[in-house]
């Protein structure tokens, strides 16, 4: 890690509005220091005229000063000399403390813009790179990973710059007292904490790396014991799972242990090597007898860079061992925000976009797809026409590939090889969004938020903007209206639990099927919609499928045939390639593969 790296990689992550409020504040941390160290600087000359009011006609600077005011009373001098100590003391203190509320301010406020830019560059990334992603990290990273940034390393890194002025102002200081002392004692001091950086860097590398990946490895258990709960409970893996946890958790427990020690070791050793040389050199000019004042400008300039040096280089160490420990956190904030600015992310809102004009047909050529790390082509060579107003069936063994087409279909995955077309119009991604504006998608699994039932079905948009009526007919259509008014408490504004928790499977499916049908699209896409329905429910929502058919274009995958019986063509789809296709009984007599599937099921 290189500091001045460390602040321009900082530099990137902020906007220019940032960067000016971060310089801001760095100005205000050097004034504070400043003012707090004429404060405490200007009590010595008081307390010393206190002790020894000769001391103002033998200082010639006490005098001049006197002089200066126009105060010739020695009395009221030294209470002229009281005043103004005390009004620096309180002018650094009051500044002080705006300098700290200015620093959580920005800190908090930086913490809130860099989590909102990370969430809007995970929401704009490509679906495909959710597929590789775990969730509960990319959690982790908006919520832990931005505020580490801001508070162990941004903050440290405009103390410890404050810290290097400040110290330096003193060396000058220093340096034109006693100039020999001074740049001894300094290349003592800064030699001294160079080393033990130079001694500590690569353990602190090291541990920092460690500590962040077992912390994401945490946050990977706690989402999974959560999302598992109901497994975990059954089995009583609950031992098994807190093991798991423990392990990595100790790990964590080693790297805070050691990022915090390492920090605060020099300060130690430094106090001894510091103030025990004071004490042996007065006991060795005591013990052999030697006149002691011809050593005490030595002590005095000790002292002076114990109360004030030291301090300085202490932070400045310190500071600079927590940036190079939560450095892990800075790369990969600069890693996953990349360089797109965030006013990219916030101008993109896709539901505004107008639906692409659909009324002829849908229709695939020579599509390929292969998953990321897949030896094999989960779709190849697929060509179909998908006429408008149809309905329009894909079954096949599981793992043929139906639900990857729907993905494609869908443009969640991006085609490999060949297109797609809408009336003739290429699908691409200038007009991605435009073309899912037509789509109402019904997926195996809904996720529903722990939310009342209207805001679930109108999924996604804002409370004052939900058209109420079209949720009662969405949810009729889905033949859950009577259900959510005869049996639940609060009927449409019943909450229904995280991820639904207090509704049955079908009811869940049944929502999802609302959702879809809430923005009354021209395209309605089931990916196995039904399957979790006992038939009494599933025949209720294919006979609302049946009503909206040849009205809108309905696209259904699914295992059960029942399903599918009245669709005007269906696909056939074994091993990622469509192999056959008919109506349901141009198949049942022509084709025994078909013929077989539908025998498996009873049929
Ligand atoms: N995210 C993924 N990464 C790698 N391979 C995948 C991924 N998702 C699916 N596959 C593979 O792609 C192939 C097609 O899967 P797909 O889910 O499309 O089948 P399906 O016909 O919908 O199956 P099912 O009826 O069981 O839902 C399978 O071999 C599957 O293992």
């Amino acid at each position: 890690m290189n500091f001045i790296r460390t602040i321009r990689k900082i530099f990137t992550l902020v906007t220019a509005r940032e960067r000016r409020r971060i310089l801001a504040l760095f100005v205000c941390i050097l004034l504070t220091a400043f003012i707090e160290m004429v404060g405490v600087a200007s009590i010595m000359p008081f307390m010393a005229v206190v002790a020894n009011p000769g001391l103002i006609q033998k200082t010639s600077l006490l005098l001049d000063f006197g002089n200066f005011l126009g105060i010739a009373d020695r009395r009221a001098y030294v209470i002229s000399l009281g005043v103004i100590a005390l009004c620096f003391l309180v002018a650094g203190n009051i500044f002080a403390a705006i300098t700290s509320a200015f620093v959580i301010r920005t800190g908090a406020r930086l913490n809130q813009s860099l989590s909102h830019r990370l969430l809007a560059a995970y929401l704009h990334r490509p679906y495909e790179q959710f597929l590789r992603e775990n969730s509960a990290r990319l959690n982790r990273n908006i919520l832990h990973e931005v505020y580490t940034v801001v508070f162990q390393v941004i903050n440290p890194a405009l103390n410890v710059t404050a810290r290097v002025v400040s110290a330096c102002s003193l060396i000058m200081l220093m340096v034109l007292i006693k100039p020999v002392l001074a740049i001894f004692i300094v290349l003592i001091l800064g030699g001294f904490y160079t080393l033990a950086y130079i001694m500590v860097r690569k353990i602190l590398k090291w541990n920092g790396e460690r500590y962040h990946k077992f912390n994401r490895e945490l946050a990977g258990i706690v989402a999974d014991i959560f999302g598992g709960i109901k497994e975990i409970k059954l089995f009583g893996r609950e031992a098994e799972y807190l093991a798991r946890f423990k392990g990595p958790s100790c790990h964590v427990i080693k790297g805070q242990t050691v990022s915090g020690v390492v920090p605060q070791m020099p300060r130690y050793l430094m106090e001894v090597i510091s103030f025990g040389g004071v004490i042996l050199l007065v006991i060795y000019y005591l013990a052999s007898g030697k006149e002691i004042a011809t050593v005490l400008p030595l002590i005095t300039l000790y002292a002076v860079a114990g109360y004030r040096l030291m301090p300085s280089l202490q932070q400045t160490f310190s500071g600079i061992t927590q940036i190079r420990f939560n450095y892990p956190a800075l790369k990969l904030l600069c890693h996953d925000l990349g360089d797109t600015p965030l006013e990219f992310f916030v101008d993109r809102d896709n539901s505004r976009v107008e639906p692409l004009h659909f009324d002829k047909e849908i229709r695939l050529e020579q599509v390929a797809y292969r998953y990321y790390g897949a030896s094999t082509k989960a779709l190849d060579v697929i060509s179909l026409s998908i006429p408008a107003n149809s309905v329009v069936a894909f079954v096949g063994a599981s793992g043929s590939g139906k639900s990857t087409l729907i993905d494609l279909m869908l443009g969640l995955l991006t085609m490999q090889e060949g297109a797609m077309f809408v009336d003739g119009i290429l699908i691409k991604a200038e007009n991605m969004s435009s073309w899912q504006r037509n789509i109402g998608y019904v997926p195996q699994s809904i996720f529903l938020s722990d939310d009342t039932i209207t805001r679930n079905i109108a999924f996604g948009v804002p409370a004052d903007l939900i058209d109420h009526v079209a949720v009662q007919k969405a949810a009729q259509m889905a033949n859950l209206h009577g259900f959510i008014e005869t049996e639940l408490p609060a009927g449409y504004d019943t909450v229904i639990g995280e991820r639904g928790v207090r509704l049955s499977g079908g009811q869940r499916q049944r929502i999802g099927i609302a959702r879809a049908l809430y923005h009354d699209p021209k395209i309605l896409i089931l990916d196995e919609a039904t399957s979790a329905l006992d038939v009494i429910s599933e025949n209720a929502v294919l006979e609302a499928i049946n009503t909206l058919a040849h009205k809108k274009t309905i696209i259904i995958v699914a295992h059960r045939f029942s399903t599918i019986r009245n669709s005007d063509l269906i696909y056939l789809l074994d091993n990622g390639r469509i192999v056959d296709r008919g109506t349901y009984e141009e198949l049942m007599e022509t084709c025994p593969r078909f013929l077989t599937m539908s025998g498996s099921q009873g049929e």
